[in-house]
């Protein structure tokens, strides 16, 4: 299961619109309907209207109609491991239970387990608001 979402985050990554940045991003959602759902990152030249690769994950998952992550990996070209951002971390809690699995991969494959109760604590949510 690792296997298969790193390789999918990472054919994902191959298809990045990063050409200001040049920091390609792939991610790979496992969804509780079994399927997987990939994405890039995706720039444009007003800079601040770009988005994650998380982000493109999601609205595939979405729109796949799956609403619950099992799983999700995320790799980056140029960098060691690439935890997700604040932004895609509540977006990525939307979707998650607190033991949905996040993997932070590199070139050779999976490198850094963890819950998402550990990637993002205390985070926003309704038994917070009431
Ligand atoms: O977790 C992350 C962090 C950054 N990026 C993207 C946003 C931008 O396009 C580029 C540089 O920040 O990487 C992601 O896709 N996911
Ligand atoms: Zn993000």
């Amino acid at each position: 299961m690792e296997e298969q979402l790193f390789a999918a985050a990472r054919a994902a990554m191959a298809k990045a619109h990063a050409p200001y940045s040049k920091f390609p991003v792939g991610a790979a959602i496992l969804a509780e309907d079994g399927a997987t759902y990939a994405g890039a990152n995706i720039e444009n030249l007003s800079f601040p209207e770009g988005w994650c690769a998380e982000t493109t994950a999601i609205s595939h998952m979405v729109m796949g109609g799956a609403k619950r992550i099992k799983a999700v990996a995320v790799i980056a070209e140029k960098l060691a491991l690439c935890p997700p951002c604040g932004g895609c971390r509540q977006r990525l809690a939307e979707f998650s239970s607190p033991d949905t699995l996040v993997f932070l991969c590199d070139e050779a494959g999976v490198q850094t387990r963890m819950r998402m109760d550990a990637l993002l604590p205390h985070a926003f949510a309704t038994d917070v608001i009431g």
